[in-house]
């Protein structure tokens, strides 16, 4: 597909792009779409996962580059479109795409759909990915609970809420140590059991990408930690929390990430799309069982 110049693409490291009234007057626009209802839990599916937003009840598709001031994407297997509906009694909105830094998306236009979400109404974010394996004990197609992260970008200066900070989106100083919901994690945990869908649980770490990951650069998240890596979720999940949502992450383990110089080069997408479509139905089924199984008492303000 050939590369088009665009304006909406910057790298500014600064949170300036878009006001309160500007997030407000998106998520107006949205509300206002017929059969649109105000959504309690926002999903984003991560590469090749978008089937999940076909399971709505109700649903009403918005295509990303009919909403003013939006992002569009780039990436294959991120269709591009906001997804309203139901799942059982709960409606939801689900992002069929996100943004990622290294389509060269700022932070602030990588993480504007959440706070627009949260200006329409949600109070729970659920946040999925694909991601590579670093943990011997994980394999390729588990699913894995994030249960903490490590934001290599936000480390090094590019984290969401650098620069001016408007207190009606969240307080200028933030703590992220009940980043990912206990409660939500506790949840899913029962879910997984009853319907016999093994779960992991690890620390899911942050690289802007394009590029996947070096030897070195594998071996050294494993020492500081890291269980998976991938290209997103961390901004989303820091912007969410900081707005007062409850954070839900779960990983798709699509590859197992190279820790051996006798490999050859490898580039996982392709892979990671594969693996998106078998493991897809665990996914859709999970997640439509967890999102029933939340407590109404957390969807209330
Ligand atoms: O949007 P996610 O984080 O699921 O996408 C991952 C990271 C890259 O965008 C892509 C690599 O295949 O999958
Ligand atoms: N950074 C990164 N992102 C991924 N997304 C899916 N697989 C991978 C991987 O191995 N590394």
């Amino acid at each position: 597909m050939p590369i088009k110049a665009s304006t909406n693409i910057n790298m500014d490291r600064a949170q300036t792009t878009y006001t309160y009234e500007k997030v407000e007057e998106i998520a107006k626009f949205l509300l206002a779409k017929p059969g649109v209802k105000p959504p309690k839990i926002g999903i984003i599916c991560g590469t090749g996962l978008g089937g999940l937003a076909d399971t709505l009840v109700d649903k009403v598709d918005v295509e990303y580059k009919d909403i003013p001031s939006f992002p569009i994407s780039t990436v294959k297997g991120h269709a591009g479109k906001l997804v309203f509906g139901n799942i059982g009694k709960t409606p939801v909105v689900c992002m069929k795409g996100r943004f990622h830094m290294y389509e060269g998306y700022s932070m602030s236009q990588v993480t504007l759909p959440v706070r627009v979400m949260k200006l329409m109404g949600i109070k729970v974010l659920c946040a999925t990915n694909a991601a590579g394996n670093l943990n011997k004990n994980f394999q390729v197609g588990d699913l894995m609970i994030i249960k903490d992260h490590i934001f290599f970008p936000a480390l090094g200066g590019f984290n969401p809420l650098v620069g001016p900070n408007d207190p009606r989106f969240g307080p200028r100083f933030h703590g992220l140590s009940d980043l990912y919901s206990r409660e939500l994690k506790a949840v899913a945990e029962k879910v997984g059991k009853e319907l016999n869908i093994t779960l992991r649980e690890g620390v899911y770490a942050m690289n802007a990408g394009p590029s996947f990951e070096s030897v070195a650069e594998c071996k050294m998240m494993i020492a500081v930690g890291a269980d998976v890596v991938g290209m997103s979720t961390c901004p989303e999940a820091v912007v969410a929390a900081h707005a007062g949502l409850k954070v839900f992450g779960m990983s798709l383990l699509t590859n197992d990430c190279i820790l051996d110089y006798s490999f050859g080069p490898a580039s996982h997408h392709e892979q990671v799309l594969s693996v998106g479509e078998s493991r897809g139905d665990d996914v859709k089924k999970f997640f439509l069982n967890f999102i029933k199984a939340i407590p109404d008492s957390t969807l209330e303000d």
